[in-house]
């Protein structure tokens, strides 16, 4: 598979990439349990902290379900050492030319951050059409993603930066969205407190979710929401 379809599966395989940002290596896997038992097996440990590449390690091993990614990468020796640690993809808070090339000479999936339209350009001229809208509120946000959608329908994003569980679907609705990327999902008390539950029913509030694009490989009209909720089918936003 290349590169290109690996990080649209990724995108497509859940609605929600936690970002994680893990301080002791030995929450790693109880915290990766837990959401990946509430739905969400997509996920990004940032770079955050000196216990990150730790982490990616023991959640590859112990949760072979999963799809670890990691994230805060900029620079390209990153992202030799994320595939080292056993990541499946690698997240850029923004793009870079050398990030990108290491990347595809590793043949590790990427998903880029951008926020403006040179910045699209110049990751479209690279190859990457499958994007991070990073900061998303603070960027623009849906309506930034709206009339990105014209000079460049071909671009596919995951938001992140400001998107929450009140916020999120307002996202998860745009044509050109596949999937979005919070911190939400694993809040510092709940995992100072190891209160794997709530973490777990955080994940699964959203999990039963599916971008519509997503949905349809990129160009879906259907919506699926997990039981009981509103239906917002209606309120889809085709963009084409
Ligand atoms: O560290 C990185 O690589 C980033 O690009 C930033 C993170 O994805 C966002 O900071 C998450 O944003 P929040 O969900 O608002 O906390």
């Amino acid at each position: 598979m290349s590169s290109a379809s690996a990080i649209q599966s990724i995108m497509t395989r859940a609605p929600v990439i936690p970002v994680l940002a893990i301080d002791e290596v030995e929450v790693a896997v109880d915290l990766a349990r837990a959401l990946v038992d509430g739905g969400l097996p997509v996920l990004e440990v940032t770079l955050r902290t000196d216990a990150a590449l730790a982490a990616v390690e023991a959640i590859a091993e112990a949760l072979p379900q999963a799809t670890v990614g990691v994230g805060t990468v900029i620079s390209a020796g990153q992202v030799a050492s994320a595939q080292s640690a056993g990541a499946r993809f690698v997240v850029s808070p923004g793009f870079t030319a050398s990030v990108a090339v290491r990347a595809q000479q590793l043949d590790l999936p990427l998903l880029p951050g951008v926020m403006t339209p040179s910045e699209v350009m110049a990751a479209v001229e690279a190859g990457l059409d499958h994007l991070k809208f990073f900061p998303a509120t603070a960027a623009g946000g849906a309506d930034m993603l709206k009339a990105l959608a014209g000079p460049f329908p071909q671009a596919r994003f995951c938001p992140t930066g400001g998107i929450t569980a009140d916020n999120h679907l307002s996202f998860l609705r745009l044509a050109n969205v596949l999937c979005v990327g919070g911190s939400w999902l694993a809040p510092a008390d709940a995992v100072a407190a190891r209160d794997w539950p709530r973490i777990r029913a955080l994940a699964a509030a959203v999990s039963g979710q599916r971008s519509p694009s997503a949905e349809a490989g990129g160009v879906g009209d259907r919506w699926y929401s997990v039981a009981g909720e509103e239906d917002p089918g209606s309120a889809f936003e085709d963009l084409r």
